[in-house]
């Protein structure tokens, strides 16, 4: 039978039973037989046999209601025999049932245990595979931890040479830019040096071109200032005073053709005579217009030549007011001092110009200075230095700078001519008063001196000339003015009839003016004259010997040079020339040196701007490795983030493994104990069939003792036979001395006992008196046979101890079952279960004290036992 099929045989019987209840609760009325209990086996073709035993009567089945039982749980099954759900009574199966119930549960239990291996196994994968999958994320955490720390590494020699490089290229980038500025400065020093030499240079072109050409040019310079005259004559004539034009005096200048240097003197009548001058001014022009038509003259200071300015005329026609001027109009003096500091300021990148400047007056034929703080009584005379030049030792040369001072000086001169005369006006018509600017010029570019003099003089009044009728000193004073006025006629005549002797110690003013007046110097000349008609005659001799003076035809002005100066200036210039081709291959070295720098600084900016593109590399490359850094500390953290999760899966995975192990141990050791089971079983079997074996001998044996029996019996007598049956019978139950020898009943002998009972018609007892009764005859057989026994039993035991057990219980069981078997004797109805209840706690007691191994097969063992009985029980009962 197929398990299916014996647990739906199992189910339909408590069904049934189940059923039966509910139709005899129904149906009482007929009183029908209540089941208590029922054995149902299935035969091999698949047959149901009912037995009735015990029951008296005709028992009527009214039907068999089969029906499928629900699943019996694991729990509910024991060894041969099932629980029942309502009395919890056992049902016992039949070996086959067992059998298969056993192979059903082995076979799910195998399924199970296949199952759990296979999910164990599955598990075990899992885990291995969890375990490989982390021991390759381990593996591959280091290899990133071990990249990381490579990249790391190489990172912080990267930084580091970078820091190197970066050093070295701030180093290379400081010494570049002060090598920049050395050769900036070296180069803009050059480039000034070379401006200079290039100056001097063409300064000294020019002055060599000039020295080579210098005789053409200076032919070419006598017929210029031959043809323009180096004595200038300026007419200028003042308004009428008010007193004349009370008086009514009318002017008899004819100013029509002044700006071409003409006027006319009415001299009466319709007749004009006509004068021509460089200049005429009219009342109406002012000291501007005046002073910067002798602002060339200044020039002609500075560039070194002796220059004389003075102002001839009748007193009262305005010389003082033409070179001194006023304070509001400042004259002549002033403006050209100031003209002469200008340009002195313009030019002082090449000229050094230092100024002096001596106020003196000549009166009565003698000096005066104006600038000496204290009067002296030395007499002042004019002393030639060198060849041409002239000058007043003791005299104060007052040193000014700017045009302020030469104004104080100027006052102090004006000052100290006031000291000399109460009558300021009356004195200085009847003086000259001489201002002498001494100009020392030096040239920066080739170093050449001049001393220059400009003279600026107002003359005394010249109608005194004429008007000598004066007594006294006011005679002495005429005539010195005349003297020394007809000295300055005389200088000029003699300078225009170009006499080869000119006469200018005849007095103190042509003396002192010598080196400036003719010759080699410029002389401009005011005549000053009076529009009145009154003043005709003084006004005609004015213009006449102006006219004279105008006339005078004067070599060219020649430079003030020293000639010491021009002969260190020569030499000089010599080595400037040497100097100056040095410098050219100097300069020519410097250009080719300054062409290498210019190489070199290219290169150097190349190298720089290489260098800076590496940097800016390396940086790049820097940040995207910091990025790189970053992104794999990111990926290391969630690495180690997977990495505890699936060592936290691996923790549980392996608490899971730990579990499922403990399970399949314990399976394995049902599954041991299963299989012990059925080694007893195969055990008992055998013991029964050696007990068979035994109890067939056993028998035969008593059949033929029995056969002797009735032989000796018919010759000894049935009374003694029955004493020696009872004395045997006394041995058999008198207990041998020692466990082991005791011949303890099988549950095998106690079923053959009560089958042979059960076939006989009698109990055990009386088989065991019958076979007393042959007792002294089969003894030695029995012996043997017990022997032969417990023979068996040693080895056995040798093979498994527990063994021992079952025979102990086997005999218990015997006890209980001969007590049982009594109490049905006498009648007594015995409640299956109860019985079975006495028996389990007899068991329980008995195994009680019995090592915890041994339990379960004694209680199965037990179970056999009780189940075999309750074969062979079957109680029926109303
Ligand atoms: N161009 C002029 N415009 C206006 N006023 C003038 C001019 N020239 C001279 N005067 C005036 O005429 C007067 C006499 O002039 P100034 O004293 O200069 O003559 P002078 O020739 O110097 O006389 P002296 O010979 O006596 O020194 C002054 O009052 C002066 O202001």
């Amino acid at each position: 039978m197929a398990p299916k099929e014996c647990e739906s045989l199992m189910s339909s019987y408590k069904k049934r039973r189940q059923e039966k209840l509910d139709i005899y609760s129904i149906v009482r009325a007929n009183k029908p037989l209540q089941l208590v209990d029922v054995r149902v086996s299935v035969t091999k073709d698949g047959m149901i046999t009912v037995s009735f035993e015990g029951v008296h009567g005709s028992p009527v089945i009214n039907g068999i209601c089969i029906r499928r039982a629900p699943p019996l749980a694991a729990s509910e099954v024991k060894h041969g025999s099932i629980a029942c759900n309502n009395c919890a009574a056992e049902i016992e199966l039949s070996s086959a049932q067992s059998k298969l119930i056993r192979m059903k549960f082995a076979a799910k239990y195998e399924k199970k245990i296949e199952e759990l291996s296979g999910q164990c196994q599955l598990k075990s994968d899992e885990c291995y595979e969890a375990w490989m999958s982390l021991t390759a994320a381990n593996k591959q955490l280091e290899d990133v931890r071990a990249e990381l720390d490579k990249r790391i590494f190489q990172n912080y020699y990267q930084d580091q040479a970078m820091e190197k490089q970066a050093e070295k290229l701030r180093d290379a980038s400081n010494m570049y830019e002060h090598d920049k500025k050395f050769w900036v400065a070296s180069i803009n020093e050059l480039e000034s040096k070379i401006k200079n030499m290039k100056r001097e240079h063409s300064q000294l072109s020019c002055e060599a071109h000039k020295s080579a050409n210098s005789i053409p040019d200076l032919n070419k310079m006598i017929i210029a200032v031959q043809a323009i005259g180096n004595i200038r004559v300026f007419c200028r004539c003042r308004p009428l005073s008010k007193e004349e034009v009370a008086s009514g005096h009318a002017t008899i200048v004819d100013f029509t053709a002044a700006k071409d240097g003409e006027l006319a003197m009415l001299t009466g009548g319709s007749t004009k005579k006509i004068f021509k001058f460089d200049r005429v001014y009219t009342p109406n022009d002012d000291q501007v217009d005046i002073s910067a038509d002798a602002s060339p003259m200044v020039i002609s200071v500075l560039d070194g030549y002796n220059v004389c300015i003075f102002a001839y005329g009748q007193t009262g026609t305005g010389k003082t007011f033409t070179m001194e001027g006023t304070n509001k109009n400042r004259g002549v003096n002033y403006r050209t001092l100031e003209q002469l500091f200008k340009i002195a300021e313009e030019r002082k990148e090449i000229f050094k110009y230092t100024i002096s400047v001596s106020v003196l007056e000549v009166y009565n034929e003698q000096i005066r200075d104006l600038l000496a703080t204290s009067p002296t009584s030395k007499k002042l005379e004019i002393r030639q230095a060198t060849e041409g030049v002239h000058h007043v030792p003791g005299i104060v040369e007052a040193k000014v700078e700017n045009i302020k001072e030469v104004w104080d000086v100027l006052q102090a001169g004006s000052n100290g001519r006031a000291v000399g005369s109460n009558n300021v006006n009356e004195h200085s018509s009847r003086s000259h008063c001489m201002l002498c600017i001494m100009v020392r010029a030096k040239n920066l570019m080739n170093g050449e001196c001049t001393n220059s003099k400009l003279w600026l003089v107002d003359l005394a009044g010249s109608e005194r000339l004429a008007k000598t009728e004066v007594q006294g000193e006011r005679l002495k004073e005429a005539q010195n003015i005349n003297r020394s006025l007809s000295a300055l006629g005389d200088v000029i005549s003699a300078l225009a009839t170009k006499s080869s002797h000119v006469p200018y110690r005849n007095s103190k003013l042509t003396h002192l003016l010598q080196d400036s007046l003719g010759g080699d110097s410029k002389t401009l000349m005011f005549v000053q004259i009076s529009p009145s008609e009154q003043d005709l005659g003084e006004t005609l001799s004015s213009l006449n010997f102006a006219t004279r003076v105008r006339g005078v035809e004067l070599g060219p002005a020649k430079k003030q040079i020293d000639m010491g100066e021009l002969q260190r200036m020569k030499m000089m210039l010599d080595r400037v020339k040497q100097e100056s081709n040095s410098k050219d291959e100097a300069l020519r070295k410097l250009e080719e040196n300054f062409q290498n720098l210019e190489g070199k600084a290219k290169s150097r900016d190349q190298i720089y701007r290489n260098q800076k593109e590496k940097v800016n590399e390396l940086e790049l490359q820097l940040e995207s490795k910091t990025e790189s850094c970053r992104q794999l500390e990111k990926q290391l953290l969630q690495l180690s983030e997977e990495v505890k999760k699936k060592e936290e899966i691996g923790l549980t995975l392996q608490q899971k493994v730990k579990e499922l192990e403990n399970k399949v141990k314990e399976h394995e050791l049902e599954e041991s104990k299963t299989h012990k089971v059925k080694e007893l079983e195969n055990k008992l079997k055998e013991r029964t069939q050696d007990f068979e074996l035994h109890t067939s001998i056993l028998k035969q044996k008593i059949k033929e003792l029995e056969s002797k029996l009735v032989m000796q019996g018919e010759s000894l007598g049935f009374q003694s036979l029955e004493k020696k049956n009872k004395g045997l019978e006394e041995k058999l139950r008198q207990p041998t001395p020692g466990s082991a020898e005791r011949p303890r009943v099988t549950p095998n002998e106690q079923k053959a006992w009560s089958r042979t009972g059960t076939m006989c018609g009698t109990d055990p007892q009386s088989l065991r008196s019958l076979n007393s009764s042959n007792g002294a005859m089969s003894q030695s057989g029995l012996l043997k046979g017990a022997d032969s026994l417990r023979e068996l039993r040693r080895k056995r035991e040798l093979q498994s101890k527990g063994i021992e057990n079952n025979f102990l219980l086997s005999a218990s069981l015997i006890e209980h079952k001969t007590t049982l078997q009594k109490e049905s004797n006498k009648g007594r109805h015995i409640d299956p279960s109860k019985a079975l209840a006495r028996v389990t706690r007899i068991t329980k007691l008995a195994t009680a004290q019995r090592p915890l191994s041994n339990n379960r097969i004694n209680r199965e063992q037990q179970a056999t036992g009780v189940k075999e009985r309750d074969n062979r029980t079957r109680v029926w009962s109303r």
